[in-house]
C-alpha cells in the first residue's frame, strides 16, 4: 500500500510518499512559492540526487498536479502510475473541538473543517484546497485528515479555558486548542522509547521550535497544556508571530497608528516575532550569524527568544512534573545548540544539567541526549516526523486498526528516513 502524506501550507506543499508494506520512503519533497509566483519543486529520493524543477503553480491544484507528475513521469519518477497511490493523508491544522483523532474525509467532515476555518485563517484554507485538489485529481482514493489540534484535546478545562466571558466559549468556542499535535505526539513517543518506559508513564515537556513554535506539557503520555491557543499566535516568540503579549497592546497600537483590526492581526502574525525584533530576519541562522558579528538587535532577539523558552520550561515543570525529560525538536530545536544552551542554562537547581559538549554535538540529525549522565531530568534532541504520524494513521484507519492517537501503538519504523 502506497500512501501520500500532504502538508499544504499557505505558500508551500510538503509531501512524503511511503510504501507501507515495505516500510520504505519512496520520495519526499516540497513545492515552494505556490500562488506567490516563482514556484518550484524539489524532490529527494533515498540514494538519488535531489530533483528540482521550476514550474508556476498559481494554486494548490497545480502544485498537487506537479507533485503527482514528478512522482510518476520523467527522470524523478518513483511509481509507474498515479493508481499506485492507495490513500492520501492530509495535515489539517484546526479541527476545533469536534475532531479528537484522525478521520476519513467525506462531505460532512469537509464541511466541519470548513466551519472552523475562521479559527486558523492562515492554515485551514490551504489544507482544504489540498483536499479538494486531491479529490479532483484522484477521485477514487480515500483521503484522511490528521489534525494538529487532536493531540491536545485531552487538556483539562482549567488549561484550555481563558479568563474571558464564559459565553464567548459557549457561543463561539473561544478556548485554547493548541497545534503541532502530531509533532508533540511523535517526539513524546520517541522520548518514551529512549527512556525505556511506556509513554503512559512519562512526564515530558516537548519544545517544537521551528518557524512556528509551540510547547507541550505532557503528563502520563497525554497533553495537559500547550502554549498555542485559539490560534497559532499565542505562546513562544516565533519567526513572524509575537506569541504572548499584553492583550491591551493591540487596542493601544490600533489607536496610536490608526490601524484596522485586519492590519493589526497581520502585524502580529506576519511582522512580529524575531522578524519584528531584528527588523530583518526570520531565519535563526541569519540572526545567530549577525549576533556573532556584533549586531546588538540580533543578540537581544536571541536573549528574548531563549528567555521565553526558559520561562515555559519552568511553567510546564510545575504543570507536568515530576518530569522525565525535556525534548527539543523542529528546525531550531534540532539544529541550534546555541538557542538550546541559552534556554537551558542555569537550570541545574531544577534538575536539568546540560552537558555543553553533548549539546554542541547534537546538530544535523539523529536522536541525542544533551544532559549529563547524572542529570535528574534528561533533555533530548529528537528530529520530528509529522508525516510519519500521518502515514501510520492512514494505514491504521484503512486497516481498521485505528481507534485514537492515545490508544494506537505507533511503530514509527522509518529506517531510511533522512532528517531535514
Ligand atoms: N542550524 C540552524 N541553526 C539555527 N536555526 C536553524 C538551523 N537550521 C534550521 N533552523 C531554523 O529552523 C527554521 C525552520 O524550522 P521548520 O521546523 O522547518 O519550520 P516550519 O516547518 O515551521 O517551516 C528556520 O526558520 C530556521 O530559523
Ligand atoms: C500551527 C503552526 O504554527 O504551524 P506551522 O509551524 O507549520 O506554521
Ligand atoms: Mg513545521
Amino acid at each position: 500500500m502506497i500512501i501520500l502524506a500532504l502538508n499544504c501550507g499557505s505558500s508551500s506543499v510538503k509531501y512524503s510518499l511511503f510504501d507501507w508494506a515495505r516500510k520504505q520512503t519512496l520520495a519526499m519533497g516540497l513545492v515552494e512559492r505556490v500562488i506567490a509566483g516563482g514556484s518550484f519543486i524539489v524532490q529527494s529520493v533515498p540514494g538519488r540526487e535531489d530533483f528540482r524543477l521550476e514550474k508556476e503553480c498559481p494554486d494548490h491544484e497545480t502544485a498537487i498536479d506537479l507533485i503527482i507528475r514528478t512522482m510518476t513521469e520523467g527522470p524523478a519518477a518513483v511509481i509507474p502510475d498515479i493508481s499506485a497511490i492507495a490513500a492520501v493523508g492530509h495535515r489539517v491544522v484546526h479541527g476545533g473541538e469536534r475532531f479528537t483523532c484522525s478521520v476519513r474525509i467525506d462531505a460532512e467532515v469537509l464541511e466541519a473543517i470548513r466551519e472552523v476555518q475562521h479559527l486558523a485563517p492562515l492554515h485551514n484554507p490551504p489544507n482544504i484546497a489540498g483536499i479538494e485538489a486531491v479529490s479532483s485529481v484522484l477521485p477514487q482514493v480515500p483521503n484522511i485528515a490528521i489534525f494538529d489540534t487532536a493531540f491536545h484535546q485531552t487538556m483539562p478545562r482549567h488549561a484550555y479555558l481563558y479568563a474571558l466571558p464564559y459565553n464567548w466559549y459557549e457561543r463561539y468556542r473561544v478556548r485554547r486548542y493548541g497545534f503541532h499535535g502530531t509533532s508533540h505526539l511523535y517526539v513524546s513517543k520517541r522520548a518514551a522509547a529512549l527512556l525505556g518506559k511506556a509513554s503512559c508513564d512519562c512526564n515530558l515537556i516537548t519544545m517544537h521550535i521551528g518557524n512556528g513554535v509551540s510547547h507541550c506539557a505532557i503528563r502520563n503520555g497525554i497533553s495537559i497544556d500547550t502554549s498555542m491557543g485559539l490560534t497559532p499566535l499565542e505562546g513562544a516568540v516565533m519567526g513572524t508571530r509575537c506569541g504572548d503579549i499584553d492583550p491591551a497592546i493591540p487596542h493601544f497600537m490600533m489607536k496610536m497608528e490608526n490601524l484596522t483590526p485586519d492590519e493589526m492581526d497581520n502585524l502580529l502574525n506576519k511582522k512580529s516575532g524575531v522578524l519584528g525584533i531584528t527588523g530583518r530576519f526570520t531565519d535563526r541562522r541569519d540572526i545567530i550569524q549577525a549576533a556573532r558579528q556584533g549586531d546588538e538587535r540580533c543578540r537581544l532577539c536571541l536573549e528574548i527568544e531563549s528567555y521565553r523558552l526558559r520561562k515555559y520550561i519552568g511553567a510546564y515543570l510545575a504543570a507536568a512534573g515530576p518530569l522525565d525529560a525535556v525534548v527539543f525538536t523542529a528546525g531550531v530545536g534540532e539544529n541550534s545548540w546555541l538557542i538550546r544552551q541559552m534556554a537551558l542554562q542555569q537550570l541545574q537547581h531544577l534538575g536539568i544539567h546540560l552537558d555543553e559538549q553533548r549539546n554542541r554535538e547534537a546538530v544535523g540529525g539523529g536522536e541525542k541526549i544533551i544532559t549529563g549522565d547524572g542529570s535528574p531530568i534528561k533533555a533530548f534532541v529528537i528530529p520530528t516526523d509529522e508525516e510519519l504520524v500521518f502515514i501510520e494513521d492512514v494505514a491504521a484507519i484503512l486497516d481498521g486498526r485505528y481507534a485514537h492517537h492515545m490508544e494506537f501503538t505507533y511503530s514509527f519504523a522509518r529506517p531510511d528516513f533522512v532528517p531535514r
